[in-house]
């Protein structure tokens, strides 16, 4: 046995300043309660860890854990394309959408307007927050199998870093108590290291090494 070893995430020794970096949060509205709890933790940490601006965080919602790897497509997609239509605006020059097959009409009128007026930064890292508890029939399992698969495909096929906020419990208290919100107060909130881990991994993905 370690004397001084505890469970959990070691801060990075890099600098890890967010102050240029624009996120998205997918979350859940299955188990609202402890998932805004998670959404609360993740914000704190990269506002108050890594400078990132409280506008370039970008919060949208869906029903349940299996529809976040589907919206954080979408959503990746839809801010690539309104980045890559800002700086053709920019350029006063020819639509570099043209032939590419996308066109705006691709994304719904509901996820466009979602994004910030007049924000053209294409989202640099996506989190996806999420709590499955078990219940009473396989649903869980099978969920928990898809969405994790989901997530890391979404990560992998867009090189974009998508972060696996999703807690996978066996009942209530596990997922208070990873949200910080256990009567005994020696929960830890999982946001927080999901929130710098998105930091983390935007800031990897555009270095040069
Ligand atoms: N049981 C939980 C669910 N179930 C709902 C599914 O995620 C999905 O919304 C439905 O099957 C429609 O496609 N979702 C959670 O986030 N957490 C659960 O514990
Ligand atoms: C399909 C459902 O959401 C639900 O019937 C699953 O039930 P349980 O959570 O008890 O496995």
């Amino acid at each position: 046995m370690i004397d001084d070893f505890h469970k959990g995430l070691e801060p990075s020794t890099v600098s890890q300043d967010g102050s240029n970096l624009r996120i998205l949060i997918v979350h859940t509205r299955w188990n609202s309660a402890i998932v805004q709890g998670l959404v609360s933790g993740a914000k704190k940490a990269m506002i108050e860890q890594h400078n990132v601006k409280p506008e370039n965080i970008v919060i949208e919602s869906v029903p349940g854990a299996y529809e976040l790897p589907f919206a954080a497509k979408k959503l990746i997609e839809v801010s690539q394309i309104r980045a890559a239509e800002g700086a053709n605006d920019l350029m006063g020059n020819v639509n570099l959408l043209d032939g590419l097959n996308l066109s705006s009409s691709a994304a719904p009128a509901s996820t466009v307007s979602a994004n910030p007026a007049g924000s053209k930064q294409a989202f640099d890292a996506v989190i996806c927050i999420g709590v499955l508890i078990k219940g009473s029939t396989m649903h869980f399992e099978y969920i928990c199998e898809a969405v994790t698969q989901g997530i890391m495909r979404v990560g992998l096929d867009s090189g974009l870093p998508v972060i696996f906020g999703v807690l996978t419990c066996l009942n209530e208290e596990q997922a208070l108590s990873r949200a910080g919100m256990d009567k005994e107060g020696k929960g830890h909130n999982h946001g927080l290291d999901w929130g710098s881990g998105a930091v983390e991994m935007a800031l990897l993905k555009s270095r040069t090494l």
